[in-house]
């Protein structure tokens, strides 16, 4: 389970020897260790492998902050044997991680935020891969929704003519955004749906995605990789994939009332879809840039949504046996829906935290990434001041709950129904309904604007797909 060790000080030349005793003894669990290679020198002259020192571990250790970062111990010893025993013992010890992956699918957005994405993989997450000896296939995506074809279609015929992606990669790997990462993530769900036989066009109870999905943080917004690591930090992603560190995550469906939507993991509507909306509008602007206009704009333009919003409350199990116990006339029954209504600012629906810089705690601070729930926040009407008061406590340790008009509540599935039959009119309000498209409301789902007309149904589906990233507990 552990390897323990005291390191020896260098010979003396006086042969004193009371620094043996001065060094304390150290150690390292088998388990941080990711690699392990023979450790030799190499001379211009010398012909061959070069000169055998010991051999060298690579591990990762934890930080500060939810970070992780790799390291190196060297072991020194002169003799061939006794370092080729060791070498290929530790080989053994390593390949029985079974978790870990040996092949990786990256799909890379070389567009993401300042378009940093391919420098990011190629000089932090590739040489780490590299030295764990994972396999690697990169494909740097060249269109909108070019990931999801690659998955849904199976466009990797290249691979030996074969494309059962399970079959080439232990898993997927994005580099990218929120857009990124939820396409890919939404299109494995596709693609286990059709693998079990199932139609797409209303998925009622789909299911578990076949491959799990890393993500390295190389977005504008980075929520899903945030809320995954504790930290949008490149090199704590790739080591999380390289130990593998599997976290099973909740998913949402999001439909119509006769159609299937999308997969995702959270959404927000009034407000923040209309943020987006705006955000997108003004594409030629820099990331920080049209998110900070857009919330201007859209708080300039600030007006309440007429909705129903209806929602069945989690019960956990715990809850329903003491029900049962307690002979409560509700025992058993768990669907229970609830109805609100009427003019709300905003409702965000998330099946995860959602930590992101501007809310560090995260926009659903008490969800957890597989709890089973998901968090409804709804905003009613009420003044412009109070509103941004509400919004600046997201990034603050108050409380951002805690206003009259604010109400939470822990559900498994929501319907939001804008309740106005008319469409938005964009000639009347260009700024409230900016971006919405004839008859359309504005959502957005992780990030990305999806336009709908009617009705969106929001249903909670416990540990669908596998992510790398820390645990909640340890975080
Ligand atoms: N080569 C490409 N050109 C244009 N768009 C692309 C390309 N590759 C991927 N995309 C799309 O870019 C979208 C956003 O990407 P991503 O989330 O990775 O970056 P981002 O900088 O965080 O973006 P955003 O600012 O929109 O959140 C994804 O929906 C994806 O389909």
């Amino acid at each position: 389970r552990a390897l323990r060790w005291r390191p020896i000080q260098p010979e003396r030349p006086a042969g004193d020897s009371k620094y043996d005793v001065l060094c304390k003894e150290e150690f390292i669990e088998l388990k941080d260790i990711f690699s392990v290679k023979l450790k030799r020198r190499y001379s211009v002259k010398q012909q061959g492998s070069g000169t055998l020192l010991g051999i060298t571990l690579f591990i990762c250790l934890k930080k500060e902050q939810n970070k992780l970062k790799d390291s190196t111990l060297d072991l020194i010893n002169l003799s061939e044997d006794h370092c080729d025993v060791w070498f290929k013992q530790f080989k053994k010890i390593l390949a029985g991680f079974a978790n870990r992956p040996k092949s990786l699918k990256i799909i890379l957005n070389p567009q993401s935020h300042k378009k940093e994405a391919t420098q990011v993989y190629y000089e932090k997450v590739e040489p780490l891969l590299r030295t764990a000896g994972i396999k690697t296939d990169v494909t740097i995506t060249e269109y909108e929704g070019h990931a999801l074809s690659l998955l849904k279609e199976c466009e990797l015929q290249e691979f030996d003519g074969c494309c059962i992606l399970s079959v080439l990669f232990s898993s997927v790997v994005c580099v990218g955004g929120d857009g990124s990462a939820s396409e890919i993530a939404h299109a494995l769900l596709l693609r286990a749906q059709k693998n079990a036989g199932k139609e797409t066009d209303r998925i009622l109870t789909p299911v578990r995605a076949e491959l799990p999905l890393g993500l390295i943080p190389a977005g504008s917004t980075n929520v899903l990789a945030h809320s995954l690591h504790g930290i949008p930090h490149v090199v704590t992603a790739t080591l999380h994939i390289i130990m593998g560190h599997i976290q099973p995550v909740d998913v949402c469906t999001f439909s119509t009332t006769d159609k299937f939507l999308r997969f995702g993991f959270s959404a927000m509507f009034g407000f923040g879809g209309r943020t987006l909306a705006l955000a997108e509008k003004h594409r030629w602007m820099s990331p920080n840039q049209r998110r900070d206009f857009a919330i201007i704009k859209a708080l300039a333009k600030l007006k309440p949504e007429d909705c129903e919003i209806s929602f069945l409350p989690f019960i956990s199990s715990q809850d329903l046996q003491e029900r049962k116990v307690e002979g409560s006339p509700k025992s058993g029954d768990k669907d229970q829906w609830q109805t609100i209504q009427g003019q709300i600012l905003n409702v965000s629906i998330m099946a995860i935290p959602c930590l992101c810089s501007v809310a560090p705690r995260g926009l659903a601070p008490n969800t957890r990434l597989n709890n089973g729930s998901m968090a409804l926040i709804i905003a009613r009407n009420t003044s412009r001041p109070e509103f941004i008061k509400h919004l600046k406590r997201y990034a603050s340790v108050k409380n951002q709950f805690n206003f009259p008009f604010v109400e939470t509540y822990t559900v498994e599935e929501v319907k939001v129904r804008p309740r106005t039959n008319s469409a938005p009119n964009l000639e009347e309000d260009a700024g409230r309904h900016a971006a919405a498209s004839e008859n359309n409301f504005p959502w957005n789902v992780d990030g990305d604007l999806v336009e709908v007309a009617s009705e969106v149904h929001v249903k909670l589906h416990p540990r669908l797909i596998n992510l790398y990233g820390g645990s909640m507990e340890e975080m």
